[in-house]
């Protein structure tokens, strides 16, 4: 579904105009329902490779190769077309969910301005519809959830009414960028499961950026490890693990030998638990205090 071809983007410095190639020629492809994780230190350039399927690279950048999404090059689309797929086909879930929030309005106009098919429904029917998408991620305390502001909820909170948003709408496509790393270690196996689940029961494909590679393996079908711009290679978890094909990833692989969460059969006798890179059940939200 996703076809990513030579992706090239070079930065200028709007001082001098010095250009720096930022992504060397990377190129993937993602199937439809599959989880691709984009592994590697900071600076590696997983942010902006989103950045760049999204359309929103830095000003004055220049993105080269192909992007193509179910057949269309988005990097060849105009801007109504582009727009058009990107707030229907595409949702991004940031680090921090307060980004993705306005802070003067309360959840329930956030998660009614998201559905495709709000105009066409009744007040009443598009808080039901919230309502319901609350429930999906965990949410059992529908009615307060929906009246508060941003800054009444938690992080943890905040970030499954981010994820009930990005499925409102439908998309084909999550990106996912450090989604849980601003949240405490409990919340963030939560929120994990929450996608893991949302992505499966929905059958959309995700592309989930982390640093961590426990992370990665635990919610993703293949890792792609990134340094320096470039994707040294590519795999599933189980090829990165066992057939490591460049010093780096072994390097990685060195500094963190857990690749699977706790309990799954490739895990070896010994290894110790991946704590917030397991599978755990779907966390209940509801224990969480308001404004922690
Ligand atoms: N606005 C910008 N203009 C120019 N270069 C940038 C800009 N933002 C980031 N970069 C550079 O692009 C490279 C890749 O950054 P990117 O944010 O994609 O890395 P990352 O792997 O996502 O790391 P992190 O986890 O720290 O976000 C880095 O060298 C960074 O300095």
């Amino acid at each position: 579904m996703l076809n990513i071809e030579n992706l090239v983007l070079t930065v200028s410095d709007p001082e001098t105009g010095a250009e720096t190639e930022i992504l060397h020629g990377n190129s993937f492809a993602l199937a439809q329902g599959e989880a691709l994780g984009l592994v590697g230190e900071s600076g590696s350039g997983k942010s902006m490779t989103l950045k760049c399927i999204l359309g929103i690279e830095p000003s004055g950048a220049r993105v080269d190769g192909r992007i193509e999404l179910d057949g269309t090059d988005l990097l060849a689309s105009s801007g109504e077309q582009l727009r058009r797929i990107r707030a229907n086909d595409l949702a991004l879930i940031a680090q921090n969910p307060h980004g993705a929030l306005n802070p003067v309005l309360p959840v329930s106009r956030f998660l009614v301005e998201g559905m495709s098919d709000a105009r066409t429904m009744s007040r009443a029917d598009a808080e039901a519809k919230a309502a319901e998408l609350l429930h999906q991620v965990g949410i059992t305390d529908t009615e307060r959830v929906l009246r508060s502001y941003p800054h009444q909820l938690s992080g943890g909170m905040l970030q499954r009414v981010v994820i009930a948003g990005a499925i409102s709408g439908s998309p084909k496509l999550l990106l996912a960028d450090e989604p849980t790393t601003a949240l405490d270690v409990t919340t963030q196996a939560e929120v994990v499961a929450i996608l893991d689940e949302m992505r499966r029961e929905h059958g959309l494909s995700m592309i989930f950026v982390t640093h961590d590679l426990d992370l990665a393996a635990a919610v993703c079908d293949r890792l792609a490890v990134m340094k320096d711009g470039e994707i040294l290679e590519i795999g599933t978890p189980e090829q990165i693990r066992d057939h490591p094909e460049t010093e780096y990833t072994r390097a990685l692989m060195a500094a963190r030998p857990m690749l699977y969460p706790a309990g799954h059969p490739a895990q070896e006798e010994g290894a110790h638990a991946a704590g917030a890179a397991g599978r755990p059940g779907s966390g209940d939200a509801n224990d969480e205090e308001a404004g922690a």
